[in-house]
């Protein structure tokens, strides 16, 4: 389990121990300089070596969780692969280009992996949802809101948003061509000609709307995680599934 110390790390961390198929074998993180997993309080009695450096790691683990920074996951998901260890990522913020050298990693190692920008059920069927309805209402806006401490932005969740529904969407030029920002960056961030916005707020998790609209009627997406636990459904199916593959997968819906 890589970034146990963090919200997510420390969730999943919970439930690879609560669930008696799992074992937690080892965890790392680079804030840590616990030797041991017991040594944190949130998970006082438990018996489990604790890294805070890459390189120093020594496990036999089958699964690599990873929940950690946009700038540590690309060598973590290495690391993995190069040691026959399936990764089972969620940190968000890699290039394209990381993603397909991970994939061609994986295949050279014949190692099944997956890469989920969100395992929430929700956030998958939100995608799939907004993808049937962009075949029939090109125009769209994507917002994404999370909390104030998110690192990166936008979400993993509304890029691939973006990307499932240019896939199907006719491209088309959205508001007025000759349209200004008084302030630079009122409309948002731009990808293929669609915008997508990112709310940052207290007391938010996170949460993702995708409006369409045509002559005369609009259409909404909404989808929320209230709390963490919306995204250990998804990392459980992955972490009993993953071994079953020789290859690197993006987004939950290939594991369901
Ligand atoms: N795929 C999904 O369903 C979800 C993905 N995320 C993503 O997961 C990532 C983590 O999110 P949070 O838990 O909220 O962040 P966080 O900031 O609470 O936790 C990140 C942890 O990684 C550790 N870390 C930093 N550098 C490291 C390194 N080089 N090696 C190992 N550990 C390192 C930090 O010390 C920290 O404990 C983000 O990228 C976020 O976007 C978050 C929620 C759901
Ligand atoms: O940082 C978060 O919290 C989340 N990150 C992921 C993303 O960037 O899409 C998934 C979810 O939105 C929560």
């Amino acid at each position: 389990m890589a970034g146990y110390k963090g919200r997510m790390g420390s969730t999943a961390a919970q439930m690879v121990i609560d669930n008696p198929d799992f074992e937690l074998v080892g965890v790392f993180d680079a804030r840590s300089q616990e030797q041991n997993l017991g040594e944190d309080d949130r998970f006082k009695g438990q018996d489990v070596p604790a890294f805070h450096d890459l390189n120093l790691i020594k496990t036999d683990a089958t699964v690599w969780i990873d929940f950690t920074i946009p700038t540590a996951v690309y060598e973590n998901a290495k690391f993995a692969l190069n040691h026959g260890i399936s990764p089972v990522i969620g940190t968000t913020g890699m290039t394209d280009e990381q993603v397909k050298d991970l994939q061609a990693l994986a295949k050279e190692k014949k190692v099944g992996g997956l890469i989920a920008p969100n395992f929430g059920i929700s956030a998958v069927l939100l995608m799939q949802f907004a993808q049937q309805a962009a075949k029939y209402f090109p125009d769209v806006e994507i917002i994404e809101m999370h909390h104030d401490d998110k690192i990166d932005s936008p979400s993993g969740t509304a890029i691939s948003t973006a990307k499932k529904i240019a896939e199907v969407r006719q491209p088309k030029q959205q508001g007025n061509p000759d349209a200004t920002e008084t302030i630079p960056g009122a409309r948002g961030a731009e990808y293929e000609g669609m915008r997508i916005h990112a709310v940052r707020l207290p007391g938010l998790v996170a949460h993702e709307e995708v409006m369409f609209g045509g002559p005369g009627e609009g259409l909404t997406i909404r989808q929320d995680s209230f709390d963490r636990i919306s995204f250990m459904t998804g990392v459980k199916v992955a972490v009993e599934k993953v071994n079953q593959y020789h290859e690197l997968f993006v987004g939950l819906e290939n594991l369901l």
